[in-house]
């Protein structure tokens, strides 16, 4: 099998990146095409040694909130045609579930999450790099609809951890991350000329391997 192709996609919290997976995904799975989708919130860092009370006012907007070492050796081993063993990460508990699910590579391997771009040890490995660009106002009314309904968080919980971490390490981190991307698309996970043109640029990549 020739290498896969790895396409990052990066962007605040609630721009769209994984609506825009999802469809990006859907696009391939009709023409029977496998690809392979890892998300970067399944490499936030273990907790299990530290109270709920710490980890709840723990900084998850930073670099180094993630193991990106085992993100990078992941995509290395896809990339080589092996398998790995995805973790799984909860929310609720702010840790990774003991569950880590098997898999398998594929000619086309997608990366999302909101810190794939300003990671220098993470960059080198994607073929294309896409930064969902998204109003702020709009993606942090997502996330409070999100965030109440399926990861266990309050609006106050949400507003504090908004003003104190999530808005300042997006300037400080995300923002300047757009500007090392191949593709920047607007109107989130719903542009379905951006999902058209990025396809093409796939499939005519695949093609010419
Ligand atoms: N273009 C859109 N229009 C309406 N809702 C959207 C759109 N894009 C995303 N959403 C919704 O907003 C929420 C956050 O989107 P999501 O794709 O999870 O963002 P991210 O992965 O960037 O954090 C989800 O509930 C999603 O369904
Ligand atoms: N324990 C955690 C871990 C992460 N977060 C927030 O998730 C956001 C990234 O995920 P998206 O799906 O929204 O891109 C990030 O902004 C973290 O603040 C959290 O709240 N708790």
């Amino acid at each position: 099998m020739a290498s896969p192709l790895i396409i990052a996609i990066a962007g605040a919290s609630g721009s769209g990146k994984s609506l825009f997976t999802e469809n990006l995904l859907n696009e391939f799975a009709q023409q029977g095409r496998p690809v392979q989708i890892l998300r970067e919130d399944h490499y936030y860092r273990a907790q299990d040694h530290l109270p709920m009370q710490e980890r709840e006012k723990n900084n998850y907007d930073h670099p180094k909130a993630f193991e990106h070492e085992l993100l990078v050796k992941h995509l290395l081993d896809l990339k080589d045609g092996k398998s790995i063993e995805y973790p799984t990460y909860c929310y609720k508990t702010h840790t990774r579930l003991p569950n880590r699910e098997i898999l398998d590579s594929a000619p086309v391997i997608i990366v999302e999450g909101i810190m794939l771009l300003a990671s220098p040890d993470l960059e080198p490995l994607y073929d294309v790099k896409i930064f969902v660009d998204t109003p702020l106002d709009i993606c942090l009314l997502r996330r409070i609809k999100r965030d109440i309904a399926e990861r266990g968080r309050t609006l106050d919980s949400v507003a504090n951890q908004y003003e104190s971490t999530v808005k300042p390490m997006y300037h400080q981190f995300i923002a300047p991350s757009r500007f090392t991307a191949d593709v920047i698309v607007t109107q989130g996970g719903e542009n379905y000329i951006a999902l058209d043109v990025i396809k093409s640029h796939i499939q005519q990549a695949l093609l010419n391997e």
